[in-house]
């Protein structure tokens, strides 16, 4: 392979990706049905009336219905009670059609998001949140585990850029337990050399500079800077955030994590925002949901990554 230049990233493309992802789903959602009469289902649960979260419940539901599969969308109000919510989680958990069980995050203060966590069944709990989950990703029982979504995501791309990820050096920013530490697991389970580094760390900028491969989901705008970067390093920004919109703009423009227009001088690849992670997070949930729908049916299921 030729060296990097610089300004010649390469953009990676998760919407299309995305895509591919998703007609492969319809295609496992059609073999379902045709060769053992199942269709697969999956619910998402909304309380209250974030806007935000409305957009991606119902972007997530059209998408599940073009893949084929059914979709249960409960949407609750905001000062729905945390008992309310545990009573339906145990329906849609007895629910035979309901394959796949998404509770979409945040949830109001006075719900234990926990508690309601813990209550969707392990084998139906999509979103890999559930501790059972969590323990099988960490312990490297990848073929049991449902494992989150943003994180799988970054991993299918990274693997679809770099082929083997074996002895690369990757560094985590950010250490949520919905992405940072997932993704750190997943990095290691594929051989890397993992790091993770926080606000804490002493040095952040250098250790990242050090990163073959370096994931970056820490919430705040264009924090990662281009000279953080090792020239020619794989680059996946996670980060959704609104800038404040300029004059004559209704909505602010989505950035990422990580200032892209120094970065793409540097790395050799990256994710754009949008168009780069964000897609990818629904299509690995419609593939998570047909894997759950096959362990619970004893079906084969497919490889996913
Ligand atoms: N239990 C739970 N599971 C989740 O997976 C979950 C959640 N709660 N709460 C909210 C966040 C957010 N999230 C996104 C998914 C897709 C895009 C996405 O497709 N973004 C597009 C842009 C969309 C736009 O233009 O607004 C992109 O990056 O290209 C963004 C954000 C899933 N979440």
């Amino acid at each position: 392979m030729s060296q990097a230049q610089a300004g010649d990233a390469t953009i990676i493309d998760g919407k299309g990706f995305a895509a591919d992802l998703r007609s492969g789903v319809a295609q496992q959602v059609q073999a379902l049905k045709d060769q053992h009469g199942i269709t697969p289902g999956l619910a998402v649960v909304l309380v209250g009336e974030n806007p935000a979260s409305q957009v991606y419940v119902r972007s997530k539901a059209k998408k599940t219905v073009e893949v084929g599969m059914e979709s249960f969308h409960h949407h609750l109000d905001a000062n729905t009670s945390e008992h309310e919510l545990l009573d339906l989680v145990q329906q849609l958990n007895d629910d035979e059609r309901v394959h796949g069980i998404l509770v979409q995050l945040p949830l109001p203060d006075h719900i234990d998001e926990d508690k309601v966590i813990h209550t969707i069944d392990p084998q139906k709990d999509v979103d890999g949140f559930h501790l059972m989950n969590v323990g099988r990703l960490a312990t490297g029982d990848l073929d049991n585990a449902m494992v989150p979504c943003t994180p799988l995501g970054c991993l299918m791309l990274l693997k679809d850029q770099l082929g083997d990820l074996s002895g690369k050096k990757a560094v985590v920013a950010g250490r949520s337990n919905i992405v940072g530490k997932p993704m750190a697991h997943l990095l290691l389970a594929n051989n890397c050399t993992t790091e993770i580094v926080h606000s804490r760390t002493r040095d952040i900028a250098a250790e990242c500079r050090d990163a073959d491969i370096l994931v970056v989901a820490v919430g705040k705008t264009r924090m990662v800077r281009g000279d953080w970067i090792k020239p020619g390093a794989t680059v996946i920004d996670v980060g959704i955030n609104r800038l404040d919109p300029e004059p004559g703009e209704e909505k602010g423009k989505l950035v990422g994590d990580v200032a892209f227009d120094e970065a793409k001088q540097v790395a050799g690849a990256i994710t754009p925002v949008p168009g780069g992670v964000g897609p990818m997070t629904i299509a690995v949930l419609l593939a998570n949901t047909v894997t759950a729908t096959c362990r619970q049916h004893n079906v084969a299921e497919p490889a996913r990554s």
